[in-house]
């Protein structure tokens, strides 16, 4: 990369349970090494990198490279700030440091902070890919998103864990894997079935018992669980996943089968796939939502999902 190379940097020292102040350091390092220019943008309070996302657009008048240092969280919120502000010479770059990290995952970024730094400096590539752009259509509020949107379950166990008095606490010593697993089983037993209908451009469908509802950009959720090996984020499609309530035994065996190779849980009869550049979910019992991790919190919801696009470098 040139030596020229400048970078307006947002950083969340909070994500990955505090993990980022270990890393930091090294980061910054290897910044100085490669003689790149950079200024960095500390988040202060939750949501605030969506904040900044827009300030530092408004503050420039050339090209910028934006370069995210979080969590999927952080992205979710930088991204958003740069749709408020839709400018075709904005590049997003991202090192992940959170816990899940499903996008680094599904765009093939390096799932160690100094390995996918080192590529961004040395052999960067631009990438064009797809963003999920969501609208409410009970308010006309709207959203992009990076990774996926859940109603049910996924969305449930997002709730709980960010809910979870011991999270805090078990983040403080870098368990907060824990917390995610005691909020996983506790909101399987505690979510109930729930009636759904999707539309997409050749389909309309009802499902009487869904559990899972997941809009998704590419395969993964809930920290790398592939739960729609198909999806991408180069095809300007979405993937809409429904799993039906089915009993605890067979859910074991499913989401046994989603963690191992061959993704056999897709050929479960209760697990419906559907991929369509536009579609609808309505959800007409009030159930917990979640965008890339983010609370929804618990109410009715009707979606309407389209593709939008984003440059990235990595
Ligand atoms: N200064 C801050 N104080 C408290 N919370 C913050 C601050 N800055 C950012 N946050 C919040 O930290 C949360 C966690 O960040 P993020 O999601 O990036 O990390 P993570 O949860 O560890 O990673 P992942 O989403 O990949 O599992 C986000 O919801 C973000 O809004």
């Amino acid at each position: 990369m040139a030596a020229s190379q400048h970078y307006e940097i947002i950083l969340n020292q909070f994500a990955g349970s505090g993990r980022v102040h270990i890393v930091w350091p090294k980061l910054q390092q290897q910044l100085d090494h490669a003689q790149v220019t950079y200024q960095v943008h500390e988040t202060q309070y939750a949501g605030h990198a969506n904040q900044l996302a827009q300030e530092i657009i408004d503050q420039q008048s050339t090209q910028i490279i934006l370069l995210v240092i979080g969590g999927d969280g952080t992205l979710h919120e930088a991204l958003n700030g740069v749709a408020q502000r839709p400018d075709p010479s904005v590049t997003l770059a991202y090192v992940p440091c959170g816990s899940g990290n499903d996008f680094a995952r599904g765009a093939g970024i390096a799932l160690e902070p100094t390995t996918a730094l080192q590529h961004l400096l040395t052999q960067p590539q631009q990438h064009t890919l797809d963003i999920g752009f969501c609208e409410n259509l009970e308010n006309h509020n709207w959203c992009v998103f990076s990774n996926n949107i859940g109603i049910g379950f996924d969305a449930h166990v997002v709730h709980r864990t960010n809910l979870s008095a011991s999270k805090r606490y078990l983040n403080k010593y870098h368990l907060g894997s824990l917390a995610y697993l005691a909020s996983l089983i506790g909101a399987f037993f505690k979510q109930r079935s729930f009636p759904i209908q999707i539309q997409t451009p050749t389909t309309k469908v009802q499902f009487k018992r869904a559990f899972l509802v997941t809009t998704t950009n590419h395969p993964y959720f809930g920290g790398g669980v592939p739960i729609m090996p198909q999806a991408t984020l180069h095809d300007g499609r979405l993937d809409l996943v429904i799993v039906e309530r089915i009993p605890t035994v067979a859910f074991i065996g499913l989401f046994a089968l989603m963690m191992l190779p061959g993704h056999l849980h897709t050929r479960f009869k209760a697990v419906h796939h559907y991929q369509a550049d536009t579609l609808t979910v309505e959800s007409t019992t009030p159930q917990f939502g979640q965008a890339d991790g983010e609370d929804l919190g618990k109410r009715s919801f009707h979606f309407k999902f389209s593709v939008r696009h984003q440059k990235f470098i990595f």
